[in-house]
Order: structure tokens, then sequence, then C-alpha cells
């Protein structure tokens, strides 16, 4: 039988996350400037104690990543820069610790999770969009993105699986948000409309239901105003063992 571990736990942490002082946040200002008024968002996306250089330097390669995309018929120069690129991940790699190590720290009591490093919403992760989740007073929680060449599935369109992807972590936050936890057992998507690239995508997810363990979510994509992918899932509560936690510690049951 499993027990109440959200005190400690810090993916179950369960309502409002703590936000990090000094983190520039453009997908607030954007939220803000879209959804005026009637908007009053709550950060769901970030926790205390980021590094700002690591911030910073999460920053830049995303910069890089999306200016490098697609680049290669336009005689672009990149000597210089794979260089320096060298010279970066020659200071950066002796410094790192191995990945098992970085793991277990991550979810150390009291530890940071994984949040900043999700690669969905994670700042400190190249791969991430990364994807700002805000919950609202009706339960709900929404986010809104352009994504550019990296993510691109069919011709000037968003993959696919990157659609699911994103969904699948705002499922994530909708439990959070109502003081649900939950893994996703079963994923039902429909594709309705091609999703484009180089356009704001708003997205929004929501708890239908739930009983027991079983709580059942609903998401969308809109772009232009017209639905582009609606999705629905179970999600399962269920403890996950924390990567160098013994077996006594919180999260460790199921
Ligand atoms: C902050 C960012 C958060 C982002 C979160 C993003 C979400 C994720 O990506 S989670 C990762 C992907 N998901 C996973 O890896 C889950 C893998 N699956 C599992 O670990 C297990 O199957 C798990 C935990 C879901 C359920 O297993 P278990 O705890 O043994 O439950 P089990 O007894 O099989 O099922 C419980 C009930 O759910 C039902 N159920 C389980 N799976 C399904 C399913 N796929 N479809 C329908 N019903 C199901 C069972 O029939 C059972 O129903 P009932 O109680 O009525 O008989």
């Amino acid at each position: 039988m499993s027990k109440d571990t959200s005190a400690e736990d810090p993916w179950h942490s369960g309502g409002k996350l703590h936000p990090v002082l000094g983190t520039r946040d453009p997908q607030l200002a954007d939220a803000q400037r879209v959804w005026g008024e009637d908007f009053e968002p709550v950060d769901l996306s970030e926790l205390e104690g980021a590094d700002p250089h690591l911030e910073d330097v999460g920053e830049q390669m995303r910069r890089l990543r999306d200016a490098l995309t697609g680049i290669a018929d336009s005689g672009a120069d990149l000597a210089e820069a794979a260089e320096l690129l060298r010279r970066a991940a020659d200071i950066v790699e002796p410094q790192s610790p191995d990945q098992a190590t970085r793991l277990a720290s991550q979810w150390r009591k009291g530890g940071p999770g994984a949040r900043r490093t999700n690669p969905v919403g994670g700042t400190e992760n190249v791969i991430a969009p990364p994807l700002r989740a805000f919950g609202h007073p009706d339960g709900s929680v929404s986010a809104r993105i352009t994504l550019g060449l990296p993510y691109q599935g069919p011709p000037g369109c968003v993959h696919g699986g990157m659609s699911a992807l994103m969904l699948d972590h705002l499922f994530g936050f909708a439990n959070h948000w109502v003081g649900l936890r939950g893994m996703t057992a079963h994923y039902e998507i429909d594709y309705r409309k091609p999703t484009p690239l180089l356009e704001p995508l708003d997205m929004k997810a929501w708890v239908e239901s739930h009983e027991g363990r079983k709580i059942w979510v609903r998401a969308t994509i809109e772009s232009g105003g017209e639905l582009r992918v609606e999705a629905r899932a179970l999600f399962i509560s269920a403890n996950v063992p924390l990567p160098g936690r013994d077996a006594t510690a919180p999260g460790e049951e199921r």
C-alpha cells in the first residue's frame, strides 16, 4: 500500500510550484498580452535555486540550435563557431560529474527534481522549447509557444510527436495543478489540422474527472483560433522509485 509522500517528493509535491527569482520570462509577458485582464496566471514551471549561468548557457545553446537548423545551404562559415564550441565543451565536460551522479543529485531529499532539465519545460535543457505552463483558477493549465525549424515534421508544420510530447507534459501539470499525481497509462490523440511552425500555438489541458487512482485528462492545441490537435489520456496514480534514494525513502513505494 502506498502512503502520501507529497511533502518530501519533488515530483509529487502538488499545487503551486516555487518561482525562480530573477529568471527572464518572455512567455509570461506574451501570455499576459494575449489573455489580458481575464488572465490570472500562476506560474507552474520553475523551481528555486536555478543557476543564472546555467540558464544562460541553456539560452545561448537554444539560440544556436535555432540558428543552425536549416543553415546548410546559406553559405555560412561555421569554422570559428565550431572552434568556440569545442572550447566550451572542453571547459564544461571535465567539471561535469557522471550522469548517474547528476541524476541522483536531482532527486536528493528536498532537491530540485528534474523540472529544470525536463525535455519540454526545462530551461537548462537545450532540446526543450522550453514550454512554460500556467495554472488558471478554473483548474485548467495553459501554455503558448511558437516553435521553429528544429521541431519540423511535415513541411512547415510541427512534428506530431512533438505535439504529443508537449500535451503529455501539460497533462502532468494539469494533474499537479489540482493536487493530483499520476503517470500516463493510455494516451489518444487526434490531429485535426496541420499545426504550423512559426505561428503561436495555444495549448490547454484540464482534468475531466478522477476516481480512485484513475485520472482522465483532456488537452487541445489551437493556432489562429482553429483547433489543430486534441488529446485524451488516462493517468494512473503511482509512485516512482527516485534515483539515488534508499528503499525506505519517500517515493520508493508503488
Ligand atoms: C512535471 C512534468 C510531468 C510530466 C509527466 C508526463 C507524463 C509521463 O510522461 S509519464 C511516463 C509514461 N508513462 C509510463 O511510463 C507509465 C508506465 N506504466 C506503468 O508504470 C503502469 O502500467 C501504471 C503505473 C500506469 C499502472 O500500473 P499499476 O499501478 O500496476 O496499475 P494496474 O493495477 O495495472 O491498473 C490500475 C487500474 O488502471 C487500469 N489501467 C492501467 N493501465 C491502463 C491502460 N493503459 N488503459 C486503460 N486502463 C488502464 C487498470 O485496468 C486498473 O483498473 P481497475 O482498477 O478498474 O481494475
